[in-house]
């Protein structure tokens, strides 16, 4: 699929403007490494982005690129082996080396994450109401009453059907995109500035997988927050983001304001990844492409781009690092022989090499 057409088939949120609001959150060079027998990987390699309210950000890039321990690495929630260096400033506090009582009411109040697998955020052996309440109570000291009438609220919010009922029934009495919902609305118990979803649709079949990225879409827009969404899926981040962070090995290989990525992408790498993503018109049974090559080894990486190995376009040049520049107004990516401009335009790339 090109990336034309991929951008004339959904519905990416029109871009909205950040003109006089903070960032909710500001990454600038953050780095994590792990150490092991003495060998180092280097799983977050001097990443930066910021997020304003009401904007929702996609982190997209293959199996092992650093989405996850980037974003775990916000909330410290990486082993003891990880080293964290650079900055993350939420609404102004430093993350990076924050003790851990103000980390726990970071957690707490600021952010909520919600993952994967809705089964294993819920404790199978209490019931959904009983959940729900002591996660209200954890960040306020209301009466188990108020708080039952708050999660009645919360699973309106998440519009869970029936919900005083739902109070009563235990997870596995729940739906796979039900159980979601309950983790989304405990998520949402803490009123949350920035709400973290770490492919938190993917177990999910493809209509409850849209069904709760309306919702979280819906929420976002109706409680202000910002919304980092974290997948492999660039079809998902081209319906429902408002801007697109493309990794690969631990970096932003490019990143714009989702129509302005997908009318335009100019790295080589976010290219193999649309050409892996399946069309309609595809037919059953075939083989589906993937990125050709392998991910580097992050104790390991290539000298200069990390991509060189695997890009059809590169040279002797891609032995030197291309740093992540904004080569276009809004629009920037590592690379020194992007792909010509979808509309034609004269590329910018003649006058740097
Ligand atoms: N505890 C750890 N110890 C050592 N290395 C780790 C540890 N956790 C992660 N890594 C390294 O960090 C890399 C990035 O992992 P991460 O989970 O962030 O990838 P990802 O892009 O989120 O992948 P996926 O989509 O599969 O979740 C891994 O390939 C691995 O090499």
């Amino acid at each position: 699929m090109s990336s034309n057409t991929l951008r004339a088939t959904t519905g990416a949120p029109a871009p909205t403007s950040n003109e006089g609001s903070k960032p909710v959150l500001t990454v600038e060079d953050l780095r994590v490494t792990f150490s092991r027998h003495g060998r180092v990987v280097h799983a977050v390699n001097g990443l930066s982005y910021r997020i304003h309210p009401g904007q929702t950000l996609a982190i997209i890039g293959e199996s092992g690129s650093g989405k996850s321990v980037s974003i775990r690495a916000l909330m410290d929630l990486l082993p003891p082996s990880a080293r964290i260096e650079g900055s993350a400033r939420l609404n102004g506090t430093e993350l990076v080396g924050l003790d851990e009582k103000a980390m726990r009411a970071v957690r707490g109040r600021e952010i909520a994450m919600v993952f994967q697998d809705p089964a294993s955020s819920l404790n199978p052996t209490m019931s959904i109401g009983n959940q729900l309440i002591e996660a209200i109570r954890m960040h306020a000291p209301i009466k188990r009453r108020e708080a039952a009438e708050k999660a009645v609220e919360l699973l309106n919010l998440v519009r869970l059907p029936s919900p005083e009922k739902r109070l009563k029934q235990y997870p596995h009495q729940l739906s796979g995109g039900m159980r979601q919902r309950v983790v989304i609305a405990i998520a949402l118990s803490c009123d949350p500035k920035l709400l973290i979803a770490d492919e938190a649709t993917t177990a999910l079949d493809v209509t409850t997988q849209a069904q709760i990225m309306e919702l979280l879409i819906d929420l976002q827009e109706r409680l202000g927050m910002a919304v980092i969404m974290i997948s492999h899926d660039l079809a998902l981040a081209a319906c429902y983001a408002h801007e697109v962070l493309v990794m690969y090995a631990g970096k932003a290989a490019e990143y714009a304001a989702t129509g302005t990525l997908f009318s335009n992408v100019r790295m080589p790498y976010t290219q193999a990844l649309l050409g892996a993503i399946p069309q309609l018109s595809t037919p059953a049974h075939t083989q589906l492409a993937v990125v050709g090559g392998h991910p580097p080894d992050l104790g390991s990486l290539p000298e200069g781009c990390a991509f060189r190995p695997r890009c059809p376009h590169s040279t002797e040049r891609c032995r030197v690092e291309p740093p992540l520049a904004e080569h276009e107004p809004g629009h920037s990516y590592a690379c020194w022989h992007p792909i010509a401009r979808a509309d034609g335009l004269a590329p910018d790339e003649k006058e740097r090499i």
